[in-house]
């Protein structure tokens, strides 16, 4: 089967087509009151945003229209080899080493303290490893700043949501897409052509974002006023404006209940036909079991197996990791 939805990977799909220019003026009006309304609630209509939205083979277009889809899936991402780091004399990652590659869905799991969340904040440069090495897309990132690393094409949301709560969920969403924005700061305070066309990029792009990851109605609302299922995915939603070819997801099923993890479950499979590569910290094994092509395990900063999520289910050391932990979270 394949993996993803597109099987034309040599061949760029035509841009969507846009609105006529009154229609689309129009339709950004509407939006700008629906933004500029701090009471709004649910009065965006996407559809009327950009018919097109209706579709969601348009939305999967606009959603990331930069990104590079032609490279076969398959081929190494990411390869982090031989990382470790110590804080003072404790090793929270010792040695590990495994690779992603394009397309797939890799979880990374442990018990409590294994050393997850370090392995995320290295590869995505908030913490600088005391040896080993991480290469993305062919770059080292040893030294690389974290805003540098957004920009090579490396997001991540957070094990606790952080969203600017006062903006809209649009607001949020088009924050993110400023790490593609090409404008300078000179041409950013004298407002170019190329900054106005940049902004309504943004606020399409954002919209077509929201209505993917399922919250296109409550564009208007502040993000604080949503409710916590929705949060995580405005989450996910702003992680993807900055077009990631690797999405980090730090426990994003944290507090949901079944239902909810399933829809989170359909979505990161949405998320990976779509053509990302998604990187899984997850406690859920029911979810990691069930959305993984691979897993890594930790346990005390090393790693100790890897492998379909058949095999690490029924591998005796993980299990011996994870003695204690009720029989449900490993089902
Ligand atoms: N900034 C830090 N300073 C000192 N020790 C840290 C720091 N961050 C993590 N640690 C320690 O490193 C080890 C690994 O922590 P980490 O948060 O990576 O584990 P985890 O697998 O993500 O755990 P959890 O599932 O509980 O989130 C733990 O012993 C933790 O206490």
């Amino acid at each position: 089967m394949s993996r993803h939805r597109r099987d034309d990977y040599s061949t760029p799909k035509a841009p969507a087509r846009r609105p006529d220019t009154v229609a689309r003026s129009e339709n950004e009006e509407q939006l700008a009151d629906a933004v500029a309304d701090p009471q709004a609630r649910a009065i965006v209509d996407p559809a009327a945003i950009d018919p097109e939205l209706t579709d969601p083979e348009a939305v999967a277009d606009a959603v990331a229209p930069q990104r590079d889809i032609h490279t076969a899936a398959g081929d190494v991402l990411l390869e982090v080899s031989g990382l470790t780091v110590d804080f003072g004399g404790l090793a929270a990652l010792d040695d590990v080493t495994f690779d992603i590659r394009r397309g797939e869905i890799l979880g990374l799991i442990g018990p409590n303290g294994a050393g997850k969340t370090t392995c995320f904040n290295a590869i995505t440069g908030v913490y600088r490893p005391t040896r080993g090495r991480v290469l993305f897309d062919g770059s080292p990132l040893g030294k690389i700043k974290r805003h540098k690393i957004t920009r090579l094409g490396i997001a991540r949301t957070f094990q606790n949501v952080r969203l600017w709560g006062e903006m809209t969920a649009l607001e949020n969403v088009c924050v993110g897409t400023d790490a593609r924005h090409k404008t300078s700061v000179f041409g950013g305070i004298v407002r170019t052509p190329r900054h106005y066309r940049e902004e309504r990029d943004a606020v399409d792009r954002g919209m077509a974002l929201l209505e993917f990851v399922g919250i296109g109605p409550h564009a208007a609302e502040k993000a604080a006023n949503l409710p916590y299922g929705d949060q995580r995915r405005l989450e996910i939603a702003r992680a993807l404006a900055t077009e990631p070819k690797l999405l980090c997801l730090d426990e994003p099923a944290a507090g949901f209940n079944p239902i909810e993890k399933t829809a989170l479950m359909e979505l990161i499979q949405k998320i990976r036909d779509d053509g990302y590569t998604v990187l899984l910290i997850e406690h859920d094994m029911r979810l990691v079991m069930g959305v993984t092509d691979r897993i890594v395990v930790l346990e005390f900063g090393r790693k100790i197996a890897e492998g379909s999520p058949e095999r690490v289910r029924n591998d005796p050391a993980v299990i011996a990791a994870y003695l204690g932990v009720p029989d449900d979270e490993l089902a």
